[in-house]
């Protein structure tokens, strides 16, 4: 298991977006999803996500890629805690009772230990309240990059636009990027 970063912020901490068009978490992105996720114990994070008319999959119900999102950004935020910057390599989700539109899954994703540049990481979501039965469980890996990463493969416009952008800076800040 590593360290929690010196820097983490402390349990009950809300975590900013990374990226303020980032469709899972960002407050510009239009049509996003806007999760947001609070610091935990330990190596942890809860996220809340309620299920709108917009993320419909069949009638009434949530689309199942639309909640691997929910859970990719649960996840990612984990890494805020050990001060890495990563991508998603891999990401498994399932699905173990269909979410009704107007519900909310309290997500809860935590750490489960590193090797080399891996992070592996987890999380269930429960409806009806953090107790609640689980509806959706999800494991992912993580590959930790460099900056290099978002600089030589994002498009130009975008990382100039984020790069001149005081909230990302605060986020890259977080990371402890200088970009
Ligand atoms: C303006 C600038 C400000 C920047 C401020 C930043 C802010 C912070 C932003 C955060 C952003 C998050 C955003 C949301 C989360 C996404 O949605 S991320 C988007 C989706 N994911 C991607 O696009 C990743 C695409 N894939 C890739 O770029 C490359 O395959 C990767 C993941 C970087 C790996 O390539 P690589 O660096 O060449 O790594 P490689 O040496 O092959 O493998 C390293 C290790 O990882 C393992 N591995 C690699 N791929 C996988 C895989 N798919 N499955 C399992 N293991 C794998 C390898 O087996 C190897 O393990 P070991 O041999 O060391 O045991």
């Amino acid at each position: 298991m590593p360290d929690k970063h010196s820097n983490a912020p402390e349990p009950g901490t809300k975590l900013g977006s990374h990226y303020s068009r980032c469709f899972g978490c960002g407050d510009d992105a239009l049509g996003g999803l806007r999760v947001s996720s609070t610091v935990g114990e330990g190596l942890s994070v809860t996220t809340e996500f309620t299920v709108t008319d917009n993320h419909q999959g069949a009638p009434g119900l949530a689309h199942g890629g639309l909640l691997a999102l929910a859970f990719d950004e649960a996840l990612g935020a984990v890494n805020w805690l050990i001060g890495a910057i990563a991508v998603t390599g891999r990401l498994e989700t399932d699905y173990l009772m269909p979410v009704p539109v107007g519900t909310t899954l309290h997500i809860t994703a935590q750490c489960d230990g590193i090797s080399g540049r891996k992070i592996y990481t987890s999380a269930v979501g429960r409806l009806g309240g953090p107790e609640g039965e689980a509806a959706v469980r999800a494991t992912a890996i993580f590959i930790q990059v460099g900056v290099d990463h978002f600089l030589s493969n994002g498009r130009l416009e975008d990382v100039q636009e984020a790069m001149h952008d005081p909230e990302q800076l605060r986020a890259a800040r977080a990371f402890e990027v200088n970009p």
